[in-house]
């Protein structure tokens, strides 16, 4: 049974941070929340946790593996680098829907995402080592079945860019609603979906579903381990047997 760690990092009082004393130029607070995203990934990934961009300002992370003490140390070496400050909230759960509903209201109710006196908060807890298990994550790799042929080699980047997206957002839509799942679009035509414990016709109903409500077909490489890497990696590996095999749904531990 899943037991997803999650973590909603938010940056403190940015909102306010970026109009003062003068709306800042845009270019560098985006240059600022990519590089803020890249560090964060990055440590949480040396963890074996994965890291989503969401709005740059709430960025959600599936922390498996990551202990408080790690989470403490993530916020020190931001705080100490950058120029805006990070709280934490860290929470588990049979879902990651009902893990990241927990997460948020820990944040919540220590103060406002815009309120000056909260800064580097860091509350919740991690999962003790010692009632870590092999299938706490379940991650799910979706891809839209030959983007490049249909799309990319096809259209101006901008109407792929919108083909793609409609099937991101149909996508997350339903995960959310129909599988208590997160989808998070991670760059050319593919969506990472962090699940509960799903079965193969769930995964085949939401594949119907995006076609039959956007007009766009995906296939989706499923995986299970300790950590977000470890069932990540193995999502990649079914992934890639549905490109081989021309299936729409692979289960990597029934290949196994
Ligand atoms: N983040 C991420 N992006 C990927 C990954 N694999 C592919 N991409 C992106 O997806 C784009 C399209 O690549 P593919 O999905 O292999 O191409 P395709 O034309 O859809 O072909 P099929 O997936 O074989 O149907 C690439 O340009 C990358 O931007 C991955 O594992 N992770």
């Amino acid at each position: 049974m899943t037991n997803t760690q999650v973590t909603l990092v938010q940056i403190d009082n940015y909102g306010p941070w970026t109009v003062t004393p003068e709306p800042r130029r845009e270019a560098d607070l985006q240059t600022m929340q990519s590089r803020l995203y890249a560090d964060i990934s990055q440590f949480v990934g040396n963890r074996d946790g994965y890291t989503f961009f969401t709005r740059f300002d709430n960025i959600i992370a599936v922390t498996n593996g990551c202990s408080m003490e790690d989470h403490a140390l993530l916020q020190e070496s931001i705080g100490n680098r950058y120029p805006v400050t990070l709280s934490l909230g860290v929470a588990t759960g049979r879902s990651p829907v009902q893990a990241l509903s927990e997460a948020t209201e820990r944040l919540q109710d220590a103060g406002s995402a815009q309120d000056e006196d909260r800064r580097e908060c860091l509350e919740g807890r991690a999962i003790d080592e010692e009632f870590r298990a092999d299938e706490d994550v379940q991650i799910a790799h979706f891809d839209v079945i030959n983007a490049t042929g249909n799309y990319t080699d096809e259209l101006n980047a901008f109407d792929t860019f919108i083909e793609i997206e409609q099937g991101y957002a149909e996508l997350m839509r339903h995960m959310r609603h129909a599988h208590d799942s997160l989808s998070f679009f991670v760059g050319g035509d593919n969506v990472i979906v962090v699940c509960p414990d799903l079965g193969e016709a769930d995964y085949e109903e939401a594949v119907t579903h995006v076609e039959d409500a956007v007009d766009v077909e995906m296939q989706v490489g499923v995986g299970r381990g300790k950590s977000a890497h470890e069932a990540g990696y193995d999502a990649k590996h079914a992934l890639e047997t549905c490109r081989a095999d021309g299936t729409r749904v692979e289960l990597e531990w029934e290949n196994a």
